[in-house]
């Protein structure tokens, strides 16, 4: 199980709802990945109709809904984002994003760390998208973070993981989950980021950018359990030169 805050998923597998063709497919990739936790932007909210054409289908559907704080470009923005999620969802969870930059969308993690310590503070469980930045998640951690959500490469890029060699440190550090989030592009780069030791992944454009994004939450369901059970199993030492397979005294040298 995977445990965040005072919640449990069987599910290590997060999803997005963004770029779905219709909501009816992304309701049905979501089901099929077998995601628990789905994240959807506060500025998609259509407030003022009342209605939302997919919050509703999300809520009935049984997944718990992490609202994210994305369209934020600093601190203050951000908590009053997760201060209406909070009022008009009825959730503390919250997934703290601020890219004041459009063009790479990297996060900003100064404003990321001073709303993180305020949004904690406040009872929030807060939950930040943050560069694969080792001190940064440690700092975030100690500030009350349930969990960091170091990027793998830019959103919505499929760029995979990029950052590897940064998330290896963050997860052998951490004392909270670690959420590798954002341009994990294929599921086999969703099973190497659990066979690191990752706690989770989170996708969204792979799936819904995929030809077929309900048999594509399928695939990366599968990705993420193989990934996480390969870990667990202990993966073999990687070696810089060749090691024979069986022993060299054998009937040649007798
Ligand atoms: C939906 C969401 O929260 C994204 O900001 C997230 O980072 C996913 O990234 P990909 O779309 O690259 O999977």
């Amino acid at each position: 199980m995977l445990k965040i805050a005072d919640h449990q998923f069987s599910s290590r597998l997060l999803t997005g709802t963004g770029k779905f063709s219709t909501p009816r497919t992304m309701l049905e990739a979501i089901e099929c990945s077998g995601s628990e936790l789905v994240t959807m932007a506060m500025k998609r909210l259509d407030l003022k109709s009342g209605s939302d054409d997919i919050l509703q289908p999300l809520l009935s559907s049984g997944v718990k809904l992490l609202p994210n704080t994305s369209g934020a470009r600093n601190a203050k923005e951000a908590i009053f984002a997760a201060e209406l999620a909070r009022e008009i969802l009825d959730t503390s969870w919250i997934k703290l994003e601020i890219h004041p930059d459009p063009k790479y969308l990297m996060p900003d993690p100064i404003e990321t760390l001073a709303a993180a310590k305020i949004l904690c503070d406040k009872g929030f469980i807060v939950l930040p998208y943050v560069h694969a930045d080792p001190v940064l998640c440690r700092r975030l951690e100690e500030v009350g973070c349930a969990a960091v959500m170091p990027l793998g490469s830019p959103i919505g890029s499929n760029q995979g993981l990029v950052t590897e060699t940064f998330l290896k440190m963050i997860i052998e550090q951490a004392r909270v989950p670690v959420i590798v989030d954002a341009g994990i592009g294929a599921p086999s780069q969703a099973t190497r980021a659990m066979e690191l030791g990752a706690d989770a992944v989170l996708v969204n454009t792979a799936i819904a950018s995929s030809r077929d994004p309900v048999a594509m939450g399928r695939c990366f369901a599968s990705a993420v359990q193989t990934g996480r059970e390969a870990y667990l199993a202990g993966l073999g030492q990687v070696n810089s030169v060749a090691s024979e397979t069986s022993p060299l005294t054998g009937f040649l040298n007798d």
